[in-house]
């Protein structure tokens, strides 16, 4: 008999049930751990960056289904993890796959959902599933390798909460603050409110000389003023932003004081902060080919998105021209960016106080690195501001 040195492990039989609130459902195989989540269904359209997706705290409480029809092939490596396990509450794709490509040696798809206790689930119809949450919008969802009876599974889902008013930046957030040392020579301090930060973020900024000073979420504006910061860094996160109240109160304050910058749930943090609302999309942006107009100069950046809320350009204040608003407190802020698909906000730029944002994803973990510069343009402001005030 002729060893077999390297065998596909045979398919899992143990099955599964994803369930939505309105009771569509999908039976398929489990590849993750067992048991029973509910979260909000989301779809992701990239075709590859399954693992900074699965890692990104700002996935948390959400189910998310890969549209690419076959995930896992390269496997899971320690470099790229966006925070230290699986963030997702469930992970729903067509086809696992049984034998990665690539990083052997560290983790596999299914090893790593199961070992971070995360249930999935494959063989489901995802294009069913997305063509549902497109045209129904997001919603809450039910996935179980225990709960194979719909009816039960939607009487769950239906007593479970939903994203708008959840709030799970505490959840995610530092415990502890901690420091980030600049990479080739310290340039600048910088504070970054953690939300629920992705790894990359953090070595971004770095990457800029910045010394990162990473506070929880809770932090007030003198525990942000201890740190003597050149510049504040408002961090992506989970939830809804409506309900990080500390957080929009702490930059609130700080507006005028400390130059920011925000990305994505930091985006919506500073567009209440300017005295502006947040709302929630049908179905969001999770994926890495939206395409973004630039307002400054036209151009457009194929950009990373995650985001199920988004800033509400009317409520920011008076408009006072097509894209500009005045606000009651902290002047003129423009709407810089905005998403070519269907209009939403995706950046914010204050004329009168050091202060812009993105509701994109500039670090590009994963998507395309079109927006990197805006790391650029953050350090560019904070030196200004430092230079003006010497
Ligand atoms: N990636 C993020 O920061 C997400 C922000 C917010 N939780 C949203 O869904 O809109």
């Amino acid at each position: 008999m002729t060893a077999v040195s390297n065998p596909l492990p045979s398919r899992t039989s143990v099955p599964a049930l994803l369930v939505l609130e309105d009771g569509s459902s999908f039976r398929g195989r489990a590849i993750g751990a067992a048991g029973t989540v509910f979260g909000e269904a989301v779809f992701n359209t990239g075709m590859a960056g399954y693992q900074e997706v699965l890692t990104d705290p700002s996935y948390r409480r959400q189910i998310v289904a890969m549209t690419a029809p076959h995930v896992g092939n390269y496997g899971l490596n320690d470099a790229d993890m966006e925070s230290d396990a699986i963030q997702v509450a469930g992970f729903v794709v067509r086809e696992a796959a049984r034998r990665p490509s690539n990083w052997r040696s560290q983790r596999d798809l299914r090893t790593a959902l199961t070992e971070d206790g995360v249930v999935g689930i494959e063989g489901i119809d995802t294009r069913r599933l997305t063509r549902l949450l497109r045209d129904e919008g997001a919603m809450r969802a039910g996935l179980s390798t225990e709960v194979l009876d719909v009816d039960a599974l939607q009487a769950q889902v239906l007593d479970a909460p939903g994203m708008a008013g959840a709030e799970l930046a505490s959840e995610v957030t530092t415990r502890e603050p901690y420091v980030l040392d600049p990479v080739g020579g310290r340039r600048l301090r910088v504070v970054a409110l953690d939300f629920g930060m992705k790894r990359s973020i953090g070595r971004f900024l770095a990457e800029q000389g910045a010394e990162v000073h990473v506070l929880p979420a809770s932090a007030t504006p003198d525990e942000v003023r201890e740190r003597r910061p050149d510049g504040l860094f408002l961090s992506n996160g989970p939830g809804d932003p409506a309900t990080v109240t500390q957080g929009i109160a702490t930059t609130a304050e700080l507006l005028g004081e400390v130059p920011t910058f925000g990305i994505c749930l930091g985006s919506q943090l500073l567009g209440h902060a300017l005295g502006g609302e947040t709302y929630k999309l049908d179905f969001g942006h999770h994926g890495v080919n939206q395409p973004v107009l630039r307002r400054a100069d036209g151009a457009v950046e194929i950009t990373s998105h995650n985001h199920g809320f988004a800033v509400r350009a009317s409520a920011l204040g008076e408009q006072t021209d097509a894209h500009t608003y005045t606000t009651r407190e902290h002047g003129r802020v423009e709407v810089s960016h905005v998403n070519l698909n269907d209009d939403v906000v995706e950046g914010l730029t204050a004329r009168d106080v050091p202060a812009f944002s993105v509701q994109y994803h500039p670090e590009a973990a994963p998507g395309p690195t079109d927006a990197r510069y805006l790391f650029e343009r953050f350090t560019r402001l904070v030196l200004e501001v430092r230079g003006a005030t010497a």
